[in-house]
């Protein structure tokens, strides 16, 4: 049969056959581009890629190998063929990135889903750079130091209330109680935020409203909403539930503070004369600038980004103390010694090993362990470590596609082994005499990812310190820690969470023993 026979009689067969060997030769020919060079991990799965090893092994083990094998900029290969995601520990990036180009480098299409699900269409969520500032100025100065300094009284006094409860239930079990601390520093931090934030009165955490956002349990996500995004909006259990608490002061809490609008009776006056979050939302409302969906979006926003992080950190904070008898005796010791009350500034500058403590708590137990991030544009990074490309080269600016995802792994930078020493150890004396040299480290709060940086860095960060150290002083003061000796691992629900091992009835959790002082 000749050719011309063969594609008479097959035409189908022979046009598919040419557009294959066309296509595997433009393959071949065509340039592959930097990304596609750059290096990648042994061990992707042709399914899951790398990221079952991520999400299934203990919160950044897996980037801390590869950082170590592979240098601060590699790709790992994503789940169910969606495009390789850029991995970056390279504190010139990241600084670029976060603090200079954080506009054109949104919340990615799995990350922005769960905010909005999570915590709601609010400061958290929205993106562009024109809307994000001017919903930053409506609630900025809320949260500038000056404030928080003006709301100590109030922070004090919700702290208190909390403590008191605690030392209640102590004395209630013969002074030696086994306690879930993250109930408790939930407790606190939420009757703070409604003390302070939305002047509103969570009765020590025991209210009904509190009991609703303190009990709406976080589930781990799900791998597939990365490559399938729409699988958001599905009603399933495993997703939907992670928006309980939010959902909760939708149909509760926001109802009723939104019904004191009625009380902001000049908006321009109300804005001027109370810098509390509620009467600045409140006002814009009023004003106009925000539609009331906008305000509950808010509302719950700042409900739950004010304590959830703040909870889990104090948490881990106790959690290491009780396994740190030493630690804690200086702690306690250098708080005793103090000769007042700490003020705001006094807890910045005269109290440094209990800023020791905060700090090597955040470094370890960052309550965000991954930024995620998706280039809106072209870009070229700029890179402090060069990298090796598979073609030889060695580039120190890598330039990416717009889709990009970005990810920026805090908890593996945090505990890097080429840098921290003893990085799973928690040393609070690294802060005092032993820190890596600075140009090693990123760029944000304590030269660490713990408050993420730049203009989207938390705009919370001063109160949460603040309530932070108040809480912690107290619970020095009255308690002594120990350790329960029940293991814990972690894992990555959308923020960084505890469980005991084979107690998984206990739900997130941080046991220690609390003895009485
Ligand atoms: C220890 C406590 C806290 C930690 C570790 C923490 C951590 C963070 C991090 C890492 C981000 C960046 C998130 C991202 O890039 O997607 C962030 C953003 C944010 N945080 Fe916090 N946070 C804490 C406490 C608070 C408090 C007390 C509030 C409010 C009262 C708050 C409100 C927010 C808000 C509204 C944002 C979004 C900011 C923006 O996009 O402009 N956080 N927080």
């Amino acid at each position: 049969m000749t050719l011309a026979e063969v594609i008479e009689s097959y035409p189908y067969l022979v046009a598919a056959g040419a557009a294959i060997v066309a296509w595997l030769t433009l393959g071949l020919l065509r340039r592959r581009t930097t990304m596609e060079m750059l290096p990648v991990p042994d061990g992707a799965e042709w399914l899951f890629g790398h990221e079952k090893t991520v999400f299934m092994n203990t919160p950044g083990v897996a980037y801390r190998k590869w950082i170590s094998q592979l240098g601060l900029a590699f790709r790992i290969k994503a789940a169910f063929g969606a495009r390789d995601i850029l991995v970056l520990s390279d504190p010139t990036a990241i600084a670029y990135v976060l603090q200079k180009r954080i506009y054109d480098y949104h919340h990615s299409h799995v990350v922005r889903p769960r905010i909005a699900r999570l915590l709601g269409k609010g400061l958290g969520w929205v993106e562009g750079e024109a809307e994000h500032k001017r919903m930053r100025h409506l609630v900025g100065p809320a949260l500038t130091s000056e404030n928080v300094k003006r709301m100590s009284g109030e922070i004090r006094a919700g702290a208190l209330q909390v403590i008191d409860e605690l030392t209640g239930h102590v004395q209630g079990a013969k002074d030696s109680a086994f306690v879930n601390i993250l109930d408790w520093t939930g407790k606190a931090t939420l009757n703070i935020t409604g003390r302070v934030a939305f002047l509103h009165d969570f009765k020590a955490g025991n209210s009904e409203h509190a009991e609703q956002i303190l009990t709406g349990r976080r589930q781990g996500t799900l791998m597939l909403l990365r490559r399938f995004p729409l699988l958001n909006d599905l009603p399933i259990p495993a997703i939907q539930s992670q928006g309980a608490a939010k959902m909760a002061i939708h149909s509760g809490i926001a109802n009723e503070l939104v019904r004191r609008d009625r009380d902001v009776l000049d908006a321009e006056a109300a804005a001027q004369q109370h810098k509390d979050l509620l009467t600045r939302l409140l006002a814009a409302h009023a004003k106009g600038d925000i539609s009331k969906e906008e305000l509950y979006e808010q509302i719950s926003t700042f409900i739950i980004a004010g304590h959830e992080t703040t909870t889990q950190s104090l948490g881990f904070t106790i959690f290491e103390l009780a396994r740190h008898p030493d630690v804690q005796e200086k702690l306690r010791e250098e708080l005793k010694q103090f000769p007042r009350e700490p003020t705001y500034d006094d807890y910045q500058t005269q109290l440094p090993y209990l800023d020791a403590v905060v700090k090597e708590t955040l470094r370890m137990y960052p309550a965000l362990p991954y930024i995620e991030r998706i280039a809106m544009k072209e870009d070229v990074l700029p890179l402090r470590e060069p990298v090796h490309l598979s073609n030889g080269q060695v580039v120190s600016h890598l330039p990416i596609p717009a889709g990009q995802v970005v990810v920026i792994p805090a908890i593996a930078i945090q505990r890097q082994d080429s840098i921290w020493k003893d990085p799973d150890v928690f040393r609070p004396e690294r802060w005092l005499n032993d820190m890596p040299p600075s140009e090693q480290l990123v760029s944000g709060w304590a030269h660490t990812l713990a408050f993420s940086d730049g203009p989207r860095n938390c705009i919370g960060l001063r109160l949460a310190l603040f309530q932070y150290k108040v809480i912690l002083q107290y619970l020095m003061e009255r308690f002594r820690f120990h350790d329960t000796e029940l293991d814990i691992f972690l894992k990555i629900s959308s923020s960084l969470q505890a469980w005991v091992v084979d107690r998984p009835e206990l739900g997130p959790a941080l046991p220690v023993r609390v003895e009485l002082l």
